[in-house]
Parts: structure tokens; C-alpha cells; sequence
């Protein structure tokens, strides 16, 4: 691909930053996350930690089992989305991922979620017609997971 098939989707971006700030678990059940399994909806997110607080852990589908991300001083974790999945017909993927607080203590992140121009569609199929937009995606994947239709 040329580097200006990528204009559409990067002029004007919309990119969404969270302060996240997980408390020490209260409890050794193991059923208690800091965050669920989950994907990310949009292109890409880039990742903050704070240094040595490790929690975050990747589903690694082929062996069937979580994966300890490092938390590495001035290094950022870098995931793909649910976009990038799509529009690359599954040849990149978008990870389930999850935080336990295991590392004793808070634990800080700064996830820097990057979607796109929200009327962008499939940078990679640019002549498809009727092809859903960043802002399409995005509600209906927000629609999904909070219920915002009110139903
Ligand atoms: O706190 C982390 O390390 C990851 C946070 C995350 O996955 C998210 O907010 O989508
Ligand atoms: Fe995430």
C-alpha cells in the first residue's frame, strides 16, 4: 500500500486518553479483575504502565493460556484493535487482554486509544461501497458492551 491510502483514516483522528488507576485487590479469589477479558474497539492503543507494576496479561489462543505483559519503564505496549481485524480480514489481531493487580499495591496505565477519522471506512478496501465507518464501528460496539439503546 501507499502511505496515502492511509490519509482518509489519520486526518483529523480522534484518540481518547484514560487515567486508570487500579486499587490493591481486597480478596485472592480468583475471580477478581482489575479489568475483564476484553478487546479493544478501535484501531490501536498505545499503552503506558508504571514501571514493575505488572497485571496486564494477554490470551495467547493457540496455547490457551494468559501471558504476563513486562512493565518496562518508558516503554509502551502497543495493541491492535478490533478495526484493524476487521479490516485486515483477521490477518492482524486484536488480542483479549485483561488486568489482575497482582504486583502488590496501586497500580497506574495510560491507555491512548487511537480511532481514526470517524467517517473513515477500510483504508485497505478503499472501492468497497456501503462499508461501515470509524464512528459506525465505535457505536456499535459501544451500543454492545454499555447498552446504549437503552434496551
Ligand atoms: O491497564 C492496562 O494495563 C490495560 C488497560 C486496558 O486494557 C484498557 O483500558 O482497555
Ligand atoms: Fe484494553
Amino acid at each position: 500500500y501507499e502511505t496515502e491510502s492511509l490519509t482518509a483514516l489519520t486526518t483529523d483522528p480522534v484518540m481518547n486518553l484514560k487515567l486508570l488507576h487500579y486499587p490493591p485487590h481486597t480478596s485472592t479469589d480468583e475471580r477478581q479483575f482489575g479489568a475483564g477479558a476484553h478487546t479493544d474497539f478501535g484501531v490501536m492503543t498505545i499503552l503506558l504502565q508504571q514501571p514493575d507494576k505488572q497485571g496486564l496479561q494477554v490470551f495467547h489462543a493457540a496455547n490457551d493460556e494468559w501471558l504476563s505483559v513486562p512493565a518496562v519503564e518508558d516503554v509502551f505496549v502497543v495493541n491492535m484493535g478490533d478495526l484493524i481485524q476487521k479490516w485486515t480480514d483477521g490477518r492482524y489481531s486484536s488480542t483479549v487482554h485483561r488486568v489482575i493487580n497482582i504486583a502488590g499495591g496501586d497500580r497506574y496505565s495510560v491507555p491512548c486509544f487511537y480511532q481514526g477519522n470517524m467517517g473513515a471506512t477500510n483504508p485497505f478496501k478503499p472501492d468497497e461501497v456501503g462499508e461501515e465507518t470509524v464512528e459506525m464501528h465505535l457505536r456499535r460496539k459501544f451500543d454492545a458492551s454499555y447498552g446504549l439503546n437503552g434496551k
